[in-house]
């Protein structure tokens, strides 16, 4: 979005984000798949915040009832889009969740790391989620992600970073997304099999069938329909003929009809 980058103010990461990415790329390369499990995650505990404030303050989902994930993926634009319905974050959310790693723990964390970066793998599989920092493995697929993000208390901003740096700005589309955060991950060439359905279905199965809202993800089904056919010109004819009539009234009886294969797009629940 042209305007987008004239209006956005541009920020740097906090060192030690810098460094987390970089030990995420190192340690989890050779598991790259666990991205969508970290996104899925996060748009669940995004989920489950905003649930637990509507049981104090009903109005908090009045700006968007449904508590879902949903997933599309645009394989001719590399585009894999994971959209929830959850608490969302401010303009401040964007800037401090995503820009900086607030959470306590995080430094010692990246210390522990550190040392045992060799070994570290399983346990930087394992404690990704607990600090919040899963986002970032979205860098193990995508070149650059966007996410738009719309909290009760702001309006809509788009955050964007290639991981270098990243900018935030008001979205200039408005409020879209009435309450929620749209995660678009710009895939990288070598990742385009994350955009295909089957994959993404599998990998749902594996890492999030337990999670406990619903996850949608638009995809194509062949259906068979019947459709009536029109009689043509020559079986119009055809009637004048006396012998035909004695077959014809046996064909009147059943009306024509012809099986034709179409596509559907919908969403489809994988949980
Ligand atoms: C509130 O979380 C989100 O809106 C959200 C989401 O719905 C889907 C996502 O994929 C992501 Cl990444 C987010 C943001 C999650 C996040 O980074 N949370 C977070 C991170 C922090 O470092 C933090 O420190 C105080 C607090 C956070 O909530």
């Amino acid at each position: 979005m042209k305007e987008l980058r004239d209006r956005a103010q541009n920020y740097t990461f906090q060192t030690e984000v810098n460094r987390m990415m970089k030990l995420i790329i190192n340690s989890l390369y050779r598991n790259k798949e666990i991205f969508l499990r970290e996104l899925i995650s996060n748009g669940s505990d995004a989920l489950d915040k905003i649930r637990l404030m509507s049981l104090t303050d009903r109005g908090v989902l009045e700006a968007n009832p449904e508590l879902s994930i949903r997933i599309k993926a645009e394989p001719d634009k590399r585009l894999l889009h994971i959209i929830d319905s959850g608490v969302g974050m401010t303009r401040a959310d964007l800037i401090n969740n995503l820009g900086t790693i607030a959470k306590s723990g995080t430094a010692d964390f990246l210390s522990k790391m550190q040392d045992g970066e060799k070994s570290a793998a399983p346990e930087m599989n394992d404690m990704i989620g607990q600090f919040g920092v899963g986002f970032y493995s979205a860098f193990l697929v995508a070149d650059s992600v966007t996410v738009a993000s719309k909290h009760n208390d702001d309006r809509q901003h788009v955050w964007q970073s290639d991981a270098n740096s990243f900018s935030v700005a008001e979205d200039p589309r408005g409020d879209t997304l009435k309450r929620g955060t749209h995660l678009t991950l710009h895939m990288k060439e070598e990742a385009s099999d994350y955009l295909q359905a089957d994959t993404i279905r599998a990998l749902v199965k594996k890492y999030s069938q337990f999670i406990n809202f619903p996850i949608y993800l638009w995809a194509s089904r062949t259906e068979t329909v019947e459709e009536p056919v029109e009689e043509t010109a020559e079986e119009r004819d055809a009637e004048g003929d006396e012998d035909a009539q004695v077959e014809d009234a046996k064909d009147d009886a059943e009306p024509k009809t012809k099986k034709t294969e179409k596509t559907v797009w919908d969403w489809e629940l994988m949980n």
